[in-house]
């Protein structure tokens, strides 16, 4: 039995692979805010919706999977909270309470679920990934979208045309990365 194959075990996400300290747990959750912020600012404006297509879904999704449910929370939390408190790291440089805030709270609870799901191994195969994807969008579009229509004095069906619609093609197309990339990840890490 390799090293890597000793290291990947069940009830591990990826992130439990690397040796374990309050500093590794700390840098886990800096970098997957930064993460978010980051993917935030790959924003393309889609015309008629205040609502623009992000790399955002892809990060905390990602954070979510590889780093567990608690770490997850945490970087999304932190990821939330320094945007609310004014860092310009919501989408293309946003910050404070934007009528798209709601997305980045059911980011925060997307990563509760997704994180759970891939501590029972729901990563590690391309088609549970992609159920552990959907669901994560599921939820972050549950919040988004009430959160949209009441912030920006909309219909509820005008806040899914604007705020869910639009996204489909281009979230289903990061959920194929993901499928790609979590598996991928822990094919290399049992060889
Ligand atoms: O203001 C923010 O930082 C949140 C932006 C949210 C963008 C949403 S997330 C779901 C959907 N998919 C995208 O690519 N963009 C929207």
């Amino acid at each position: 039995m390799s090293t890597a194959t000793a290291l990947a075990r069940p009830g591990q996400v990826l992130a439990d692979l690397l040796p374990a300290s309050r500093v590794r747990d700390a840098a886990l959750v800096v970098g997957g805010a930064a993460l978010t912020g980051l993917a935030a600012q790959l924003a393309v404006p889609v015309p008629g919706s205040p609502v623009p297509v992000t790399g955002q879904t892809f990060a905390a999704l990602l954070v979510g999977t590889t780093l567990g449910a608690r770490r997850g929370v945490f970087a999304l939390a932190l990821y939330a909270l320094a945007g609310l408190a004014g860092l310009p790291w919501f989408a293309a440089g946003g910050s404070g309470l934007t009528v798209s805030f709601g997305y980045v709270l059911g980011m925060l609870l997307a990563a509760v679920a997704v994180g759970s799901l891939a501590r029972r191994g729901a990563d590690r195969s391309t088609w549970r990934t992609a159920g552990t994807m959907l669901l994560g969008e599921a939820i972050i579009y549950a919040v988004g979208v009430p959160y949209l229509a009441l912030a920006a004095d909309m219909s509820l069906s005008a806040a899914v045309a604007a705020g869910l619609t639009p996204f489909l093609i281009g979230d289903a197309v990061k959920a194929a990365l993901a499928m790609g990339v979590l598996p991928t990840a822990w094919k290399l890490v049992k060889r």
